[in-house]
């Protein structure tokens, strides 16, 4: 994640040189990545590069590093021609997912790739984490593929690990994710399998979620069959549903903010269209349940063009439980969690932003997680200490 996201802005000149479209050398038949296009295969062709990656000369070497800058994130000089629609963006969007799904998964790389990933956020002094985690499984090179259990117990092993080198940092939790486009039985099988590794690893399983883009996947009404498999069988499984990123008011998608009610979600992911159902709204205040605010995000994919004109300053302004949320950095070419709270300060928040409303949003963080109360109140003090010190060395 550094990588891309440091070397990005000085390589980005020079590759604008590279040819976009050529053929893959490992497949003629399709494109791919590493050799400067899209594929249309399902699991992306990166790792066939890695078998040939240490006989490959330095130039392939450096033009493959460039390829993957150019291609593995949204960034462009000019997003207005570049993603002049939503449709453009989401395209490019899930077409990166897929990529990278094939470079992330290779076992070695994962498991280099969540420590990274912890101190990229650890840097930007983020104490804990929680993380939507996909379906995609984790393979070697010998094309044999490693079940979820073994992830969960890399991301176990790898936060230990970390923690014991970063001991204030407190550790992170997963929210089990599936896409959207996929069918009623395939998401029912998903959620017995989150119910399933929730009961083995209830530590660092927090819950489910279905992700994707709303507009064009199934409503959370079209999958209640499979989301109420756990009350069905009598077990606890929270939802932390991405719903009402969108803003086409009135159709089945928008109204994914009160089913997501109905289900009991612990949090709104985006709640884009939340301002658009007062009852929804309300419920979702009293219950406390809180909205992942993602503005950067929000941007790229065009839900919002003016900050000031996010819907969350309307639900800040009435003292709606809400959580700053990065998405996913790496595609924005943000690091960290930093850039989005600027965004939320300065943009949403607007001139009556204050030092209050800094706190207010990082204790939220603690509040809003899934830890238990009593972990909660652990990091609440240990992030109290830090907040204090960070005021008297700032006044
Ligand atoms: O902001 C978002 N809204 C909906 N779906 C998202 C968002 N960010 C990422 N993904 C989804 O997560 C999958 C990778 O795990 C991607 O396929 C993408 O569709």
């Amino acid at each position: 994640m550094t990588l891309i996201s440091e070397f990005y802005g000085q390589f980005y000149g020079f590759m604008e040189l590279w040819p976009v479209r050529r053929k893959c050398k490992h497949d003629p038949d399709l494109f791919c990545y590493i050799c400067g296009c899209f594929t249309t295969s399902k699991q992306g062709l990166l790792y066939k590069h890695f078998q040939n990656y240490q006989t490959e000369n330095r130039l392939i070497k450096q033009i493959t590093f460039l390829s993957l800058m150019r291609n593995l994130t949204l960034f462009t000089e000019d997003p207005e021609t570049s993603y002049p629609t939503q449709d453009a963006a989401w395209d490019r969007f899930e077409k990166i997912f897929m990529a990278l799904s094939g470079l992330i998964t290779y076992a070695p790389v994962f498991k280099d790739y969540v420590y990274q990933g912890l101190k990229e956020l650890y840097k930007d002094n983020i104490m804990y984490l929680e993380l939507r985690v996909g379906q995609s499984k984790a393979y070697e090179l010998d094309g044999t593929t490693h079940d979820r259990a073994w992830s969960l117990e890399v991301y176990r092993n790898i936060t230990e690990q970390f923690r014991s080198n970063h001991p204030d940092f407190i550790g992170s939790r997963l929210i089990f994710s599936v896409h959207r486009s996929l069918g009623v039985s395939q998401v029912k099988q998903a959620v017995q399998e989150a119910i399933e590794m929730q009961r083995k690893y209830p530590d660092i399983v927090a819950g489910f979620d279905l992700v994707g883009r709303e507009d064009t996947g199934g409503s959370i009404w079209y999958f209640r069959d499979a989301l109420s498999l756990p009350s069905e069988i009598k077990t606890q499984l929270s939802f932390f549903f991405h719903a009402g990123e969108t803003d086409l008011d009135g159709t089945d998608v928008d109204r994914n903010v009160l089913d997501a009610l109905l289900f009991n979600t612990s949090r709104i992911g985006h709640g884009f269209a939340l301002v658009h159902h007062p009852l929804a709204k309300q419920l979702s205040k009293t219950r406390g349940v809180a909205v992942e605010l993602c503005p950067i995000s929000n941007q790229v994919l065009k839900l919002v063009s003016d900050l000031r004109n996010h819907p969350a300053a309307v639900l800040m302004s009435d003292g709606h439980p809400i959580v700053v949320s990065s998405d996913d950095p790496t595609l924005f070419g943000t690091t960290g969690l930093s850039y989005d709270f600027y965004q939320v300060f300065v943009g949403i928040g607007g001139l009556s932003a204050n030092l209050g409303t800094l706190k207010e949003l990082a204790m939220n963080s603690i509040r809003y997680s899934s830890l238990s109360p009593q972990l909660q109140d652990e990091a609440l003090t240990v992030w109290k200490e830090k907040w204090n010190k960070f005021v008297a060395d700032n006044s």
